[in-house]
């Protein structure tokens, strides 16, 4: 919402007039000038039809009178002060499709703060006059003419001194139209000041005051009688004709312009308190019932982190299942024919023994005499490749490790255990090798409990390290362990960044936040609101990521829960902030795709997929400014490595998610101050 300057040496005594408007000058650029020394008079108690063919500036007009958009220069002088005592009708219906009339009227009832009973009873009496019946029945569901004469209800409800409509009769059937006027006349009968726009200019002959628009200026202000006969003809039609005709329209001189505005605006109404409890109770109202109609995107919001964090765990990291390796073993017909797998039995060959641990490590074995059969299989893709033991296999590694200086090359051939892999498959490929491994250490193990002294024991120890128990993490590494922050993180920020983002853009999108603006809502309202909403739903949220993530799959959670907890709890109120800038900055398309650039940048650039230590420097430099690259970390480190808040890593990730929320602010401030967004784009 754009602010709106008030002077205080502009009062509002204005004797009979009800509207002022004195050289008002407005230009969204320099080809669009769309008021260019605009004068206008209002008298109270009387309807003044505002008239000028399409474009020609009056709902622009009508939007600096309520106080929702400002004059570069000019002033408006109104006899009232306060929003609360306009009734604004505006030319779109603005009002949500979903509610259905008693809610609608229950919302904009509390905006300005009249008691239900009261809404009730005068919403009720609106209804008869207009001929509309049940109060239960949908906004969306009526037709097109109930609906506009809904809207009316709703601009009346509260029964303001001044009211504005904006054709309020457009698209509706004459007998409709007719009756609207009378229920008009009948209004300002009663003291109320009327300004209405309308195409029909015929229909115009009712006000008792008709102002003729065109290019930013008034042609001709007198009552409809009035025009006609200093025009000499008997249509307004005819008149708005001649007139027009005989107005030479300059084009904008724009340093002429420049100058005219060097001195402030002026505007006689109130900008809205920052914050008012019932206002703020009719928007949180508003949430409730928006949040029952939408129930599935409410539902979509609180579950995807849920559905995402199971996905995650049920899918990442679980070993592949069946896969299958070729053996070839020379040493002895394959499979090997031994009852028990006794280690310590020295009549078993070494090589049924090490193929039974791979067997352990959960690998299934297809069996070939011939090395050339086993390769054909593999290239075929029925296994990811094979390993040939050679005939004397353990003979041959007994002397190799007693006495290998002197073995030829030959005998020293027949000692290897020959592989040959599928390495196709990055992730099948290594997690095979690493099984191979696992079963040579596995073999090891069981080995010892045999006779030390033996040759092949010595085998298993020529390796010179003593792995001893690790300094962080466990020995059982696992990819899902590694991506548990960044999943909550993501999760947390992109989950809040949408919802926001939806329903603000949605809210923009039907017009109902102008609506609401113009009935005294201030922005803080909205925003607080909102993130309440949105509060309670991230609670919902990372509490059940978090119950998953750590109780049920029991991932590594050595630190005390309150500043992880705090820290995604963050994460999320920077996405509610950040989709708060967004949608009040760029309209609904580029919202989307800035989370889309959001998600994507983090994901592959946040060391998520690649650990951050890999990239060029001056990448690396740049993914530590996005949003969640150092609190993720953060994460990381207290979740894994127990690290406290004062550690500086901990410390920089609540840092940095804190500059973002700042950052958010900043941009959402700094955009409505400087662009007319809550506005649809027209
Ligand atoms: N937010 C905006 N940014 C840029 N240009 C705008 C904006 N709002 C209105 N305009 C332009 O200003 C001019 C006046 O628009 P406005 O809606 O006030 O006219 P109008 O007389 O109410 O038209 P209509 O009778 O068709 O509703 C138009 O050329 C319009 O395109």
């Amino acid at each position: 919402m754009e602010d709106v300057n008030l002077t205080s040496n502009h009062t509002n005594d204005i004797g009979n007039k009800a509207v002022m408007i004195i050289d008002a000058y407005k230009a969204y650029s320099s080809s669009i000038v769309v008021l260019n020394g605009f004068n206008m008079n209002v008298e109270k108690g009387t309807i003044y039809g505002l008239l000028g063919p399409s474009g020609c500036g009056k709902t622009t007009l009508l939007s600096c009178i309520i106080g929702q958009s400002r004059l570069d220069a000019g002033h408006i002088k109104l006899s009232i002060n306060k929003k609360k005592d306009i009734g604004y009708m505006p030319q779109e219906l603005a009002l949500y499709n979903e509610f259905n009339i008693l809610e609608t009227l229950h919302y904009f009832g509390l905006l300005y703060e009249m008691c239900y009973e009261d809404i009730i009873s005068k919403g009720e009496k609106l209804m008869k006059i207009m001929e509309l019946s049940s109060v239960k029945t949908q906004f969306g569901s009526l037709s097109g003419g109930q609906q506009r004469r809904f809207s009316l209800c709703v601009t009346l409800l509260h029964e303001p001194s001044l009211l504005i409509l904006d054709e309020p009769t457009v698209g509706l059937d004459p007998i409709i139209s007719a009756s609207i006027w009378e229920y008009i006349k009948d209004l300002a009968n009663c003291g109320k000041t009327i300004i209405i726009t309308t195409h029909y200019i015929e229909e115009a002959r009712q006000a008792n005051t008709i102002g003729l628009m065109r290019k930013g200026v008034l042609l001709s202000e007198a009552s409809p009688v009035e025009i006609m006969t200093s025009c000499n003809v008997d249509t307004l039609e005819s008149a708005f004709l001649i007139l027009s005709q005989n107005h030479n329209a300059v084009n904008t001189n724009m340093d002429v312009y420049r100058k005219k505005c060097i001195h402030p605006s002026t505007t006689t109404i109130e900008k809205s308190s920052f914050f008012e409890y019932t206002r703020f109770k009719a928007q949180m109202l508003k949430n409730w019932y928006w949040s029952i109609r939408n129930w599935e995107i409410i539902f979509f919001i609180c579950f995807l982190p849920i559905f995402t964090v199971l996905i995650f765990n049920i899918t990442i990291g679980r070993t592949p299942s069946y896969l299958q390796i070729g053996i070839v073993n020379n040493e002895i017909p394959s499979p090997c024919p031994y009852e028990s797998n006794n280690i310590c039995d020295n009549t078993i060959p070494l090589s049924c023994k090490y193929i039974h641990e791979i067997e352990n490590q959960g690998l299934s074995l297809k069996y070939y005499n011939d090395v050339k059969l086993a390769e054909e299989d593999s290239i075929r893709g029925h296994t990811w490749g094979f390993m040939q033991f050679k005939q004397n296999f353990t003979d041959m590694i007994k002397v190799r490790f007693d006495d290998a200086m002197d073995m030829s090359v030959d005998d020293l051939e027949k000692s290897s255990i020959s592989i040959r892999m599928d390495m196709s498959d990055f992730v099948i490929s290594k997690l095979i090798e690493g099984k191979l491994l696992l079963s040579y250490r596995d073999l090891a193990i069981n080995f010892k409990s045999c006779n030390k002294n033996s040759s092949v024991v010595s085998i298993i120890r020529t390796l010179p390290f003593k792995i001893m128990q690790p300094v962080h993490g466990s020995f059982n590494i696992n990819i899902v362990f590694y991506g548990s922050a960044a999943i909550i993180s993501i999760l947390g920020l992109y989950s809040t960044f949408l919802f926001t983002a939806l329903s603000i853009n949605m809210d923009i999108n039907s017009g109902m936040i102008e609506r609401s603006l113009a009935s005294g809502l201030s922005i803080s309202e909205i925003f607080l609101s909102q993130f309440l909403l949105q509060f309670v739903i991230m609670l919902f949220q990372i509490g059940s990521m978090f119950i998953l993530q750590f109780v049920v799959f029991k991932h590594p959670f050595l630190s005390s829960p309150i500043w992880p907890f705090a820290l995604v709890l963050l994460q999320g109120i920077c996405g509610t902030f950040l989709g708060f800038a967004t949608s009040v900055t760029f309209d609904e398309r580029l919202t989307t795709f800035i989370g889309i650039c959001l998600v994507m940048s983090q994901v592959f650039l946040g060391g998520i997929m690649w650990p951050l230590e890999s990239m060029h420097s001056i990448l690396k430099t740049i993914t530590v400014f996005l949003p969640l690259t150092l609190s993720i970390e953060a994460l990381r480190s207290m979740n894994a490595r127990n690290w406290d808040i004062f550690h500086p890593t901990v410390m920089h990730g609540f840092q940095s998610i804190l500059g973002w929320i700042l950052f958010s602010i900043t941009i959402t401030i700094l955009s409505l101050k400087f662009k007319s967004v809550i506005k649809r784009t027209k």
